[in-house]
C-alpha cells in the first residue's frame, strides 16, 4: 500500500551538531569571523527550511545518522550516482522488462481514471440535487472508473512487486557469487555481520527502488500533471486560491459551489501528490546510497588467477625462502624465510607448539594467501601461476573440524566428488578411513541421516578422510583435531596414518599436521616448528634421540597419559 505522510509519526526533535562551517567561523572570530558566522548560520536556516518543506525529513521517526542497514548506516546518493545506479538496476531485470512494462501502463491507467474521479464525484452529489439521468448516469461512470482504477492499481501493484523480486533475486545471487570468488584474505576484514547485511537488508533496501520508490514517484507525478490538466477544464476555478475567497465568489455568483468543490477535490490530491513526491525521493536517494555499497562488493575482483595446468601432477612440493604476514596483521610475520621440500608420495607430518606456524604452511599450499616473500612450487612450477580449480581439486583437505551436512553419509562421503561415483566407490573411500564398521552400526547403515550433531568428532573426521579419499587427490593435507579424540577415534587416525606410509596402493604425498605425536610416529618424516621456522627434521626414532623440541613435547606428552 503507498506510503502516506499521516500514516507517520511526528519525529522527536533530534539533537545535531552544529555544522562544521559553524564551529570553524566561531573559532576564526573577529569581524570576518562575524560575516563567515552570518552566512554559516543563515545556511543552516537555509538546510532546517529544507528540512520541513515536502520532501524534508522532520516527520520521521528514526535519526539519520542512527538509522539504516546494519554496517554502515544510510547513506545517500547524488544525482550522478543515482542515474548509474538505476541504470545498473534496470541491467539487472532488462531480461524481464514486460513486468516493468506492463507495471507502467498500468500505472497510467490507474491514474487517469483516478484523475477523473473528483470531477465526477462533484458532478454526482451536485446532480444529486436535481435527481434524473444526469446523476444516475455520473453515478454509473463513477463506478466504472473506481473499478478501472482498482483494477489497474492491482495490476501495476502485482507488477511492480514482481520486478522488485526479480531484482532482489538477481543481485543477492550476483552479490553471493563475486562474495564466494574473494580471496581469503576478504574475509579476514570483512565481518559475517557486514557481509549478510549487504545480502540481505541492503539488497531489500534496494529493491524498494522499483516496488516502491520509482512506482509511487511516477504515479504521483502522473497524477501531478493530470490534476493540473483536468483544473484547466474547471473554468473560474484556477482563478481562486482559497476557500474564503472561493466562498465570497459563490456569493458573488462568479463561481458555483461544484466548481469550488472540484478545485478543493483537486487542490487536496494536488499537495498530497507533492508531499509523496518529496517523500519517496529521499527514500528513493537512500535506497540508491544502499545501492552503491552492493555494486561495489559485486564489482571487486579476486586477485589475478593464472591458468597453467601440468600433464601430471606428481606432487613434489617445495618451499623455497618462503616468509610470510596475515595481511590484516601485515607488521607481524609468521613464517621467517622457511624452506622445505616434500618429495612425491611422501608422508610428512608437522608438529610443534600452538601458534607456531603449522596451519599457516598448508594455507599457503591451498593457495588461500599468497607469500610476502619467495614461492612455492609444485612439481618444479610457481604454485602462483597453477590454475587454482585444477590445482585444488587435485588436492584431499581435512580440516580440524570438518562439516557434515544434514544429508545421508553416503552422500556426505560424495560432496564435492567432481565425478560419478558407485556404491562401491563409497564404502571402499570408507573402509580406507577405517569408518565402515560405525556407519555400518548405524541404525540406516550408509542411508543413515548425519549432520554435525550427530557423530562424534573421531567419527566426523574419518567420515571427512573417507571424502577426501573417494577424489583420490595427489596431495592430501589431514589437519588433526585439536580436540581431544577418543582412544578408538585416535588408533583409527593412526591406522590412516600407516596404511598412506605402508600400502603401495594408498600411496601419494601426504601432509599431516599432527597435535598427538603418538599418531605420526609411522610418518616418513617429521617436521618440527618453532616461532614460524623449521627447528628439526627427520624420524620419529632420530628426534627422539636428538634430544630437543620434538622430544620434550612427546615426553610432555607420555607424562600427561600416565
Ligand atoms: N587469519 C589470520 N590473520 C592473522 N593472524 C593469523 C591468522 N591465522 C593465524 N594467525 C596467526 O598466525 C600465527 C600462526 O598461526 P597458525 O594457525 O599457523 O599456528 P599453528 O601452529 O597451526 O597453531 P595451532 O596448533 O594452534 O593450530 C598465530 O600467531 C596466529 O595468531
Amino acid at each position: 500500500a503507498p506510503k502516506t505522510p499521516s500514516l507517520r509519526v511526528p519525529r522527536r526533535p533530534t539533537r545535531r551538531l552544529r555544522p562544521a562551517s559553524i564551529r570553524a567561523a566561531a573559532a576564526i572570530g573577529g569581524e570576518f569571523g562575524g560575516l563567515a558566522q552570518r552566512r554559516a548560520i543563515a545556511g543552516e536556516f537555509i538546510e532546517r527550511l529544507r528540512n520541513v518543506l515536502p520532501g524534508g525529513s522532520w516527520w520521521r521517526l528514526e535519526d539519520g545518522e542512527e538509522a539504516g542497514g546494519g554496517g554502515g548506516g544510510r547513506t545517500e546518493a547524488t544525482g550522478a550516482t543515482a542515474a548509474s545506479a538505476l541504470s545498473r538496476m534496470w541491467a539487472l531485470v532488462a531480461a524481464d522488462r514486460w513486468v516493468v512494462f506492463v507495471g507502467f501502463a498500468s500505472l497510467v491507467g490507474a491514474a487517469l481514471a483516478e484523475i477523473a474521479i473528483p470531477h465526477l464525484l462533484a458532478a454526482s452529489i451536485f446532480s444529486a440535487q436535481n435527481g434524473g439521468a444526469v446523476f444516475y448516469r455520473n453515478a454509473k461512470l463513477l463506478v466504472v472508473l473506481c473499478l478501472i482504477s482498482g483494477v489497474f492499481s492491482g495490476l501495476r501493484s502485482c507488477c511492480f512487486g514482481v520486478a522488485n523480486m526479480i531484482l532482489v533475486k538477481r543481485m543477492r545471487e550476483m552479490l553471493f557469487d563475486s562474495i564466494l570468488s574473494q580471496d581469503i584474505a576478504f574475509f579476514d576484514e570483512e565481518t559475517v555481520g557486514d557481509l549478510t547485511s549487504r545480502l540481505g537488508s541492503d539488497c531489500q533496501q534496494v529493491s524498494r527502488v522499483i516496488g516502491n520508490d520509482l512506482n509511487l514517484i511516477s504515479r504521483n507525478l502522473l497524477q501531478k500533471r493530470a490534476a493540473k490538466f483536468a483544473q484547466e477544464f474547471t473554468a473560474s476555478a484556477n482563478n481562486v486560491i482559497a476557500v474564503l475567497i472561493g466562498g465570497i465568489s459563490i456569493m458573488a455568483g462568479k463561481l458555483t459551489a461544484e466548481q469550488l468543490t472540484k478545485f478543493i477535490l483537486y487542490a487536496e490530491w494536488l499537495i498530497l501528490s507533492t508531499w509523496w513526491i518529496g517523500d519517496n525521493w529521499s527514500s528513493l536517494m537512500q535506497s540508491v546510497g544502499a545501492s552503491e555499497k552492493v555494486f561495489r562488493l559485486m564489482d571487486l575482483l579476486p586477485s589475478r588467477q593464472l591458468s597453467l595446468r601440468l600433464q601430471k601432477l606428481e606432487g613434489r612440493i617445495q618451499y623455497a625462502d618462503v616468509s610470510f604476514s596475515y595481511p590484516s596483521r601485515p607488521t607481524v610475520p609468521i613464517l621467517d624465510r622457511l624452506n622445505l621440500a616434500l618429495h612425491p608420495n611422501e608422508v610428512v607430518a608437522i608438529v610443534g607448539l600452538s601458534g607456531s606456524g603449522k596451519s599457516t604452511v598448508v594455507n599457503l599450499l591451498l593457495r588461500l594467501y599468497e607469500p610476502t616473500n619467495g614461492q612455492i612450487l609444485v612439481d618444479d612450477a610457481p604454485l602462483s601461476e597453477l590454475d587454482i580449480r585444477w590445482f585444488r581439486e587435485r588436492i584431499g583437505f581435512v580440516g580440524q573440524e570438518p562439516r557434515l551436512f544434514r544429508m545421508d553419509i553416503s552422500s556426505n562421503i560424495r560432496y564435492g566428488c567432481p565425478r560419478e561415483v558407485s556404491h562401491e566407490e563409497v564404502e571402499w573411500a570408507a573402509k580406507q578411513a577405517y569408518a565402515h564398521d560405525f556407519i555400518m552400526s548405524l541404525p540406516d547403515g550408509y542411508n543413515t541421516i548425519v549432520d554435525d550433531a550427530l557423530l562424534s568428532g573421531g567419527q566426523k573426521q574419518r567420515v571427512a578422510i573417507a571424502r577426501a579419499l573417494l577424489r583420490d587427490p595427489t596431495i592430501l593435507v589431514l589437519d588433526e583435531a585439536t580436540s581431544a579424540l577418543d582412544a578408538e577415534s585416535e588408533h583409527y587416525v593412526k591406522n590412516v596414518i600407516t596404511k598412506f606410509s605402508t600400502d603401495p596402493k594408498a600411496r601419494r604425498t601426504v601432509i599431516i599436521i599432527a597435535h598427538r605425536l603418538s599418531t605420526i610416529q609411522a610418518a616418513d618424516r617429521i617436521i618440527v616448528m618453532e616461532n614460524g621456522n623449521i627447528v628439526e627434521d627427520g624420524k620419529h626414532g632420530e628426534l627422539i634421540k636428538q634430544d630437543g623440541l620434538y622430544s620434550r613435547l612427546a615426553r610432555r606428552q607420555n607424562d600427561a597419559l600416565d
